[in-house]
């Protein structure tokens, strides 16, 4: 930054030489060997004055290209280093915000903040704080060659310059809430694109093209009014200034022309002074430009401080789990809901004794993922307590609760990358025998086998798609290696065939035969030898105890598996 401004500085001086020399010169001309030259260089003849005239000229101009390329360079590579630290910080702060902000604020809004906003604020810092710094200087090394002069004229030319800064306050007043509704806009094209294009598939399938074509063009349309209204106001502004110049100018020229006419003046220094009157004054046009930028980024600051400022309501403890975790899970008189909705959660207790794997079923709706989320923490409850191994996790830093759960949940992520990055995302270290291991434990050894790459395959974004059985039990794999002592699965569907629904009973009673387990399942089947079933109906816990004692009992959960297996005989007698 110091030394960004000190080129700057130095090539604003560079830049008002020119015109001290070609007053020198016209001096030469008309005064010879009286000239002003003539006593500074010390040259008699009027022509060896004007040659030292122009190699002056020559090293001034070569000074003020250097220190303009030196200034570029500078001031850029400053703006994207600001960018850059912000991006990445305005990120971080953006991950390590809670599950339910997230949930609650379009993803395509705050990537726009992230990509549009900071990008607003460097085209500000490259161009717009180096025209400022300029047009700074500029007023001070004329007004210098003014005051030395004459105070009239000075006065005369520096006339506009109260009259521009007022006008540019005014603007900025008028600007700045024009500038948000400008942003604002602009997040809600880049939100409602981003929604679009993630319900691409349901776009088609109800074939709502012409809608969704018809809402984007919607914002897009109040952006551009809002855009529309900010610049008729912005742009009155530079034709203002130059009538503020003009007077000015003509000020100048006048009583300049009437006191060489007095002789009072020099005739040099009058061309000097003319044409010093319009490098002062025309750079100030460009702080129309310059503000209109100004104001856009201040607009965009707003918006990136606002989101770096935006602070989760879940903190980390400061708690590890001494020794080896064990794994034992309770959640006690839960009471929860979501945002400022209802409870979902109505005094729910619930016990996992460390090594056990239990289940959770339950209408759908009935509250089985959202206990999953107090477990890993996404959310707090409203009231009660969750515990792992007796300690409350609202105590516990996040590594040693997190790090300690395996999840998967019910639609499962995978990121670009092959299918091996992907297993390996929560212990990137873990070697190839490892990975391979661990797909084999989740039964997804075969599959992954059977692609073209094997585990070299890309999925995700821009990679193979799989099916969402698939992608279960590569989340699966991935959970599985990292070997936790508490594994929460968030089962996806009620329907896969026979052959996937006994390769998951299968992995199932291996990964979860030495560690804890929590299991929400929607096929009954595949919980059956659970330790113990929770039944859960509006928030609440009904009825809990292994398979056989709940279907002996002939409360909600036999009623349940009597429709899931008479489904299941319908099924296959359709098969049949
Ligand atoms: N992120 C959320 N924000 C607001 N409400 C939510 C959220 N997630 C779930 N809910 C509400 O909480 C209630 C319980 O949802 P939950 O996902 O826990 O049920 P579930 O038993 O797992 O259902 P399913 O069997 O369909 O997966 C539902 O009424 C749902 O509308």
């Amino acid at each position: 930054m110091v030394a960004a401004v000190a080129a700057t500085t130095a090539n604003t001086a560079a830049d008002v030489a020119p015109e001290l020399l070609l007053g020198v010169a016209v001096d030469i001309v008309v005064r010879g060997s009286d000239s002003f030259a003539s006593s500074l260089f010390g040259i008699e003849s009027r022509f060896g004055q004007l040659v030292a005239v122009a190699i002056l000229n020559v090293i001034v101009w070569v000074i003020e290209s250097a220190t303009d390329y030196v200034a570029a360079r500078l001031w850029r590579g400053l703006s994207q280093s600001v960018e850059h630290d912000l991006r990445v910080e305005t990120y971080a702060n953006v991950q390590q915000l809670d599950v339910s902000w997230h949930e609650g604020s379009a993803p395509g809004r705050v990537l726009s903040v992230i990509s549009e906003d900071i990008n607003q604020l460097e085209r500000f810092l490259d161009v717009g704080a180096r025209v400022i710094l300029h047009t700074f200087w500029t007023v001070i090394f004329v007004g210098a060659v003014f005051a030395a002069t004459s105070w009239q004229l000075t006065l005369l030319a520096f006339l506009p310059v109260p009259i521009i800064v007022w006008g540019s306050i005014r603007f900025q007043r008028v600007l700045e809430p024009l500038y948000k509704a400008v942003r604002e806009a602009a997040g809600e094209v880049s939100a409602t694109v981003s929604a679009n294009l993630g319900g691409l598939t349901t776009i088609k399938a109800f074939t709502a093209e012409e809608r969704e074509i018809e809402r984007v063009r919607g914002v897009s349309d109040a952006y551009r009014e809002a855009n529309r209204d900010a610049i008729r106001r912005s742009a009155a502004f530079v034709p203002l200034i130059r009538m503020a110049i003009l007077a000015g100018f003509t000020s100048t020229l006048l009583l300049g022309g009437w006191f060489v006419l007095e002789g009072r003046l020099e005739i040099g220094l009058y061309t000097v002074l003319v044409f010093m009157t319009q490098r002062l004054l025309w750079p100030l046009t460009d702080l129309g430009e310059t503000l209109d930028l100004y104001q856009r980024a201040m607009a965009s600051t707003r918006r990136i401080f606002a989101l770096m400022g935006e602070r989760g309501q879940q903190q980390p403890g400061p708690a590890t789990l001494p020794g080896p975790v064990r794994g034992r899970l309770e959640l006690r008189d839960i009471r929860f809901g979501y945002a400022d909705g209802p409870d979902v959660l109505r005094g729910l207790n619930l016990v996992v004794p460390a090594g056990e794997t239990h289940a959770i079923v339950g209408a759908t709706g009935a509250g089985k993922s959202s206990v999953l989320r107090l477990v890993l923490r996404f959310s707090d409850p409203r009231e009660g307590s969750v515990e792992l191994d007796g300690v409350d996790v609202r105590e516990l830093t996040w590594d040693s609760l997190r790090g300690v759960i395996g999840y998967v949940s019910q639609d499962v992520f995978l990121f670009h990358g092959t299918i091996r990055d992907n297993i390996a995302y929560g212990r990137p270290d873990a070697t190839d025998a490892e990975v391979h291991e661990a797909a084999r434990l989740a039964e997804a050894a075969r599959f992954i086998e059977a692609t073209a790459d094997g585990y070299d395959t890309v999925v995700g974004e821009r990679g193979l798609t799989l099916s969402g059985g698939q992608r279960q039990r590569i989340a699966l794999a991935r959970a599985i290696l990292r070997d936790p002592a508490v594994l929460v699965l968030d089962e996806a569907t009620s329907a896969v065939d026979n052959e996937t629904e006994a390769a998951i009973q299968r992995s199932l009673a291996r990964v979860t035969s030495d560690r804890t387990a929590l299991i929400v399942a929607h096929r009954l089947s595949t919980v059956r030898d659970a330790d113990r079933i929770w039944v859960l109906a509006e928030g609440r816990v009904v009825e809990a105890g292994t398979h056989d004692e709940l279907v002996a009992a002939g409360g909600l959960y036999s009623g349940l598996w009597a429709v899931q297996t008479g489904m299941a005989q319908a099924g296959d007698r359709l098969s049949d």
